[in-house]
């Protein structure tokens, strides 16, 4: 029997019960799920991820949908524990769903929901600062200021990475790595090469029309290249940021072999999931080049890090924060209540998961649909005509 974990319950006369493994920021996720006659049940446990028994037991015997988070693992047990409480519609508070099971999720008839786009641009200035901090050496630098080692302006001081007229490397040209890809171009003037399993053609006309602007100023332009392999972009990029979606085929995209094929001096950001990076082989790989650099938001065995990495002066890391601003916070919130809300009230999903805006528009009620079910068709449910 698993032990009852402590919760905060919201409009306690609601028609559906509706549960947040966490709390989220912001409120307007929560009166939302209230307007529409819901219960709100928020776990308030200490513990940051809770087990998959702690989850079981918030469940209970009736439960319509549950808002989870990428730490938890929602896999065969715990849809068929929503299921069998009468519950349809889960979402994760995140853009990435591997922590899911999505075939399991089928099996029990259970909608996923997650929330692309209001992240897009906040994780892409993470991983732009990550980059600006390991080229400059941001970090190492703040960390000799405060031991008071600072005795004065010397030539040999810090010295690093100029961005400008270098090459941006991106990984995964989805909405994350284009974002990222357009700040670096434009902010910092760098050509760009990138590699995906698709053609981004917008990316590409705004590296060309940006080209054209900066040539007609008289400035030296920038180009794009889509790369035909990985292993172009680790070769010939300075800057490489790893942006794809965590699955079979990118689990140790970047290993021992991969690593070794960068620029001795190249700088890797990762912002997408630790296990992208065989993280054994990075810490070996920092130590024999101390001129390679790391920027990590994302780490294979979160919330630890491989030995030897916290060690390394060559690694800026944080603890996954790249989707950290508070619009976007909330924004995450509002579209995983909307996603379980939707599809406790029967409406479609809607048609453009890219275009999520109208469902983030504060002033106005939210689109009668879901903003972003991952197994739609899988379920075969309708989409809005809206
Ligand atoms: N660190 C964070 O806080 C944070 C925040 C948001 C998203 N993420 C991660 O970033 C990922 C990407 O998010 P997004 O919104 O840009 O998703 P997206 O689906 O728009 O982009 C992912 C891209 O990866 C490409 N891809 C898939 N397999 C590939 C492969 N083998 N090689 C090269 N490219 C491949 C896809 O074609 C796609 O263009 C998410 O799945 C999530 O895991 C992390
Ligand atoms: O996938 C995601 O959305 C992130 O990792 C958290 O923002």
């Amino acid at each position: 029997m698993a032990k009852p974990v402590s919760i905060e319950v919201w409009n306690p006369n609601g028609k559906y019960r509706v549960i947040s493994t966490k709390p989220m920021p912001g409120t307007r996720w929560i009166n939302l799920l209230i307007e529409q006659d819901c219960r709100v049940e928020i776990c308030t446990e200490k513990k940051t991820i809770l087990s998959v028994e702690d989850i079981i037991s918030l469940i209970g015997n009736k439960c319509d949908g549950v808002i989870g988070q990428l730490t938890e693992d929602w896999g065969e047990t715990l849809f068929a524990a929503l299921s069998r409480a009468g519950g349809k519609a889960f979402s994760n508070m995140a853009v990435g769903y591997n922590n899911v099971d999505v075939n399991a999720a089928n099996k029990y008839g259970v909608a996923v929901g997650n929330t692309p786009g209001v992240l897009t641009e906040t994780t892409a200035e993470l991983a732009a600062s990550l980059s600006l901090a390991a080229a400059r050496r941001i970090v190492e630098a703040d960390e000799f200021m405060r031991a008071g080692l600072y005795d004065g302006w010397l030539p040999h001081l810090f010295v690093g990475n100029l961005l400008k007229g270098q090459t941006v490397g991106v990984i995964g040209a989805g909405r994350i790595g284009s974002a990222y890809a357009r700040m670096m171009v434009e902010g910092f003037k760098m050509n760009l090469i990138y590699y995906d399993l698709y053609q981004s053609t917008r990316l590409e006309k705004f590296v060309t029309a940006y080209g054209e602007f900066l040539k007609s100023n008289g400035e030296q332009p920038v180009y794009w290249k889509r790369a035909s392999s990985m292993d172009e972009v680790l070769r010939e990029a300075d800057v490489i940021s790893l942006h794809p979606v965590l699955d079979k085929t990118t689990y140790h995209l970047i290993n021992k072999e991969s690593l070794a094929t960068m620029k001795k001096e190249a700088i890797l950001v990762n912002c997408s999931r630790g296990p992208v990076i065989d993280e054994v082989a990075l810490v070996e790989h920092l130590k024999q080049n101390p001129m390679f650099r790391v920027g990590l938001d994302v780490f294979e065995d979160e919330p630890f890090m491989k030995p030897g990495l916290a060690e390394m002066k060559n690694a800026v890391i944080v603890p996954h924060i790249a989707s950290a601003s508070k619009w976007t916070r909330e924004g995450m919130a509002t579209l995983a209540a909307l996603n379980v809300l939707g599809k406790i009230k029967g409406y479609p999903i809607w048609g453009d998961s890219n275009r999520v805006e109208p469902f983030l528009n504060e002033s106005v009620p939210p689109p009668a649909a879901c903003p972003s079910i991952v197994n739609a068709k899988a379920l075969g449910l309708p989409v809005s005509k809206l």
